[in-house]
């Protein structure tokens, strides 16, 4: 459980509503805002009949009365989940060492020594162009696929099951699972923050205080790919499960704060047991599969000394609204200069 108050920021009830069959994210207010605001590029993607533009507010209405429950929803999956399911591997639910790759041990060990820099530390990663982005080996070979097989269990058992986000139909919200607490929470605290802390000072590496942690699953006659998006995080962590796959490859262009007028875009392959540290804000997507299935660990870390200032989906001062659990990792300090929070109903 989080340990203090987390929150949400308003435009969750607004902002960033994926439309899968035009591949665009939008704002949403009302039907005529809509239209004003997004007419061309619906158009242009094929939305064209009263019809088609009717079925895209129906679509909308029915994602934000979805978030309107999520938040109870997800307390209730979860108490049915820890009552109910029967884990095939229960020590997966506790990290220990056994489960990391040694080199990751030995980044982590560098990065917590006294004699630790940035230059130091990535002469141990791989680095990907100028964005920022980074590989490390992170688990060993074995843990993923016992963490795999606990996961297919998972899918497979009748437990009620959370989508991890608008664009993922399939894969596990591993807060839901029971996993946060003493899974990601040390993972996030005792061995990435080390790392991301020299990564990335500017984004709050070094204050990251809460996190939304799930896997995504790719497979041929389920979701295939992944259109651009940016994520709700200060810094992600992308490790890549297994199974067997061809193609998927991630893509990733400009940090969203900073377009450019013509974006460079860079590939990325996966490997397995690997993982990619980037910035939540690095625009990304993923190409699809061609066959087998992908399993990958998504890791959204946020630090709320950051987001308290700007809330990097809508770009301003956060107003908050109550949530349930790290919410969306905003914070409000005794201190003051808190963010402004605001009624639920009053932005409905
Ligand atoms: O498909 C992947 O590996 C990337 C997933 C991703 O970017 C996300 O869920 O935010
Ligand atoms: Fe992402």
């Amino acid at each position: 459980m989080a340990a203090r108050g987390y929150w949400a920021c308003a435009c969750f009830y607004t902002d960033n509503v994926f439309l899968p069959r035009y591949g665009l994210h939008v704002r949403y207010r009302d039907g005529p805002q809509l239209r004003q605001d997004y007419g061309p590029a619906l158009r242009s993607r094929g939305c064209r009949s009263d019809e088609d533009f009717k079925a895209v507010l129906s679509e909308i209405e029915k994602e934000m009365q979805r978030r309107k429950q999520l938040g109870r929803d997800s307390i209730e999956r979860k108490a049915i989940i820890s009552q109910q399911y029967k884990a095939k591997h229960p020590e997966v639910y506790v990290l220990q060492d056994s489960f990391l790759a040694p080199e990751f041990l030995e980044t982590v060990k560098y990065c917590t020594s006294q004699a630790a820099d940035l230059q130091g530390l990535l002469c141990l990663l791989e680095t990907f162009s100028d964005k920022r982005i980074y590989r490390l080996p992170v688990f060993s070979k074995d843990f993923c696929r016992v963490f795999i097989e606990e996961l297919e269990n998972f899918e497979q058992s009748d437990m009620p099951k959370g989508r991890p986000n608008t664009m993922n139909n399939y894969g596990v919200l591993l807060n839901e699972l029971g996993l946060d607490e003493a899974f990601i929470t040390p993972l996030r605290e005792k061995y990435l923050q080390p790392i991301t802390a020299l990564l990335y000072p500017d984004l709050g590496g070094d204050s990251l205080d809460s996190h939304k942690a799930f896997v995504v699953k790719y497979a041929v006659h389920q979701d295939l790919d992944l259109s651009c998006h940016y994520d709700n995080a200060e810094v992600t962590l992308n490790v890549s499960l297994g199974k067997e796959f061809t193609e998927g490859n991630l893509y990733f262009g400009d940090f969203q704060q900073a377009p450019s007028p013509v974006p460079r875009y860079i590939e990325i392959e996966h490997v397995v047991s690997h993982g990619l540290l980037h910035r939540g804000g690095q625009m990304h997507g993923a190409l699809p599969i061609t066959s087998g299935e992908r399993w990958n660990l998504i890791v959204w870390m946020r630090s709320s000394a950051i987001r308290n200032q700007l809330c990097p989906m809508c770009n301003k001062k956060p107003q908050l609204v109550k949530a349930e659990g790290f919410g969306d990792g905003f914070t409000r300090s005794p201190e003051g200069d808190e963010p402004e929070t605001v009624d639920l109903c009053s932005v409905l």
